[in-house]
């Protein structure tokens, strides 16, 4: 953003707040603006005249730091408050207070939101973690969402089409406000085919919505080890804002301009789980495994460029690709779930499996398969997709779990590709000076 670019927004915001407090934040970004203008005029209209999007962030940052809530309080929710609203507490473009939606429920009594705020820990979904204190938890999520500019889903994704339309309901003007979704899943729509959470909020709420995805195992990046994730975007702006908000020194953040193929690597990378998972519970060695995920992730690919005009080859090298489908493949929920779903032998269901392994937590390959499922069915592409295939038969039609190795385990011999077959790498254009240094 060329804000951020602007000599005076270079000045180390953490600096500015520590001596700036924080109820004089919006005063403070008042001179900050005026500074702006005179440091790049050009920025200034180039923001008061953009059409991209509702309404320019900068015209909606003079009114005072931007508000931030959360929408979801499970086990990624959570780690997301965190993240939040640490930055926003030492950001001066951020308003300190930040608040989360937490589904109520009582846990030995008493409602989850007050247990939430009295210890700043969400007992259920992050256990042993300390949360901010600048982050409160709400359960009205008109209360949550009322007033702020930034909305970031995080919620399974079997709950987001009806909490939008909550949203909805309120008749709240979002003229100021954005989203960002960070929901991994798929849906089907009335003519069989694909659609994207982000889809679904911009369709149901009017919002222009960003998305944010990577490899992210909740608990790993709860601890504070290093991570990454990617954003995808349509507006650079936005995704210049959101980066603010999410980037740490552990969590690094990144984007591409491919919304779609960011949500289609998180979404269908949980069905590549599944298969992986499939294989742990029939105790494969790693390389049965690392040719399943292979395939996998080349079907990921292929569904991506079918279905989406726009997908970027850079997408599937970022975090939200190859290192999502990898980590989601060797720690995640997912993965444990299916490997648990073999071992059981077609004796308990999925939902059994997810009620007494996950503890309230959801799980997202399992629907997705099944949405996915339909659509490939619906347009007579199995053949294009044999592993999300099998995948969906051993899940939900009985099939034995030996089927998935033996779709592959075949006497006939694989085409060679041809030149023509492949796609050839192509240098990006930042590199393409070093092209003659390298040669
Ligand atoms: N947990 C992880 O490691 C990661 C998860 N994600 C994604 O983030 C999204 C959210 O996942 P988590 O935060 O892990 O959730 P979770 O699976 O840990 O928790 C389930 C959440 O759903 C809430 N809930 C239950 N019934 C509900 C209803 N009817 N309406 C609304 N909410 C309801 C529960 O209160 C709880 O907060 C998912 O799409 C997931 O794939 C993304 C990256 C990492
Ligand atoms: O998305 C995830 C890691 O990036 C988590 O995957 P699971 O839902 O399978 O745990």
């Amino acid at each position: 953003m060329q804000i951020v670019a602007s000599p005076v927004y270079n000045l180390c915001p953490e600096k500015w707040n520590s001596i700036i407090p924080n109820n004089h934040k919006t005063f403070f970004f008042k001179i900050l603006l005026i500074l702006n203008f005179f440091a790049n005029s050009t920025l200034i209209s180039a923001y008061s005249f953009s059409t991209s999007y509702s309404m320019p962030l900068l015209q909606t940052l003079s009114s005072g730091p931007l508000k931030v809530a959360v929408i979801g309080s499970g086990n990624w929710g959570s780690v997301i408050g965190k993240i939040v609203a640490s930055n926003a507490k030492t950001s001066y473009i951020f308003d300190e207070n930040v608040r989360i939606w937490v589904y109520e429920e009582l846990i030995e009594g008493k409602k989850l939101t007050e247990i939430f705020n009295q210890k700043h820990e969400n007992v259920k979904y992050l256990p042993g973690v300390p949360l901010p204190e600048n982050l409160t938890a709400h359960s009205s999520l008109k209360d949550t969402i009322r007033d702020a500019n930034l909305l970031v889903f995080v919620i399974p994704h079997q709950f987001l089409k009806s909490t939008c339309e909550t949203i909805k309901a309120f008749n709240f003007n979002f003229t100021n406000t954005k989203a960002i979704s960070l929901v991994k899943g798929l849906y089907i729509d009335n003519n069989n085919n694909p659609k994207l959470s982000s889809e679904l909020i911009s369709e149901i709420l009017g919002l222009d919505c960003s998305v944010l995805s990577g490899a992210n195992v909740a608990k790993d990046v709860a601890k504070e080890e290093f991570s990454e994730a990617t954003i995808g975007f349509d507006d650079k702006e936005s995704a210049d804002v959101w980066q603010q908000l999410f980037d740490k020194p552990y969590f690094k953040i990144t984007g591409v301009p491919d919304i779609s193929g960011v949500e289609v690597c998180g979404a269908l990378k949980n069905v590549i789980a599944l298969a992986a998972g499939f294989c742990d519970g029939m105790d494969m060695g790693s390389n049965t495994k690392a040719a399943i995920i292979r395939q996998g992730f080349e079907e990921l690919r292929l569904f991506s460029t079918l279905f989406y005009n726009g997908t970027l080859e850079d997408t599937f090298f970022d975090s939200a690709g190859i290192a999502d489908t990898i980590t989601t493949c060797f720690g995640g929920r997912n993965l444990r779930c299916a490997a648990e779903f073999v071992k059981s032998k077609g004796t308990k269901s999925w939902s059994q499996i997810e009620s007494e392994f996950l503890n309230g937590q959801k799980l997202q390959g399992t629907l997705t398969c099944y949405d996915l499922f339909k659509i490939i069915t619906s347009k007579s592409l199995e053949q294009l997709f044999p592993l999300f295939t099998v995948t969906y038969k051993i899940a939900y039609e009985g099939m034995s779990s030996d089927e998935l190795i033996n779709e592959f385990k075949v006497k006939k011999l694989r085409r060679i590709k041809s030149y023509d077959d492949c796609t050839l790498c192509v240098l990006p254009a930042i590199f393409k000076d070093k092209k003659r240094k390298a040669r």
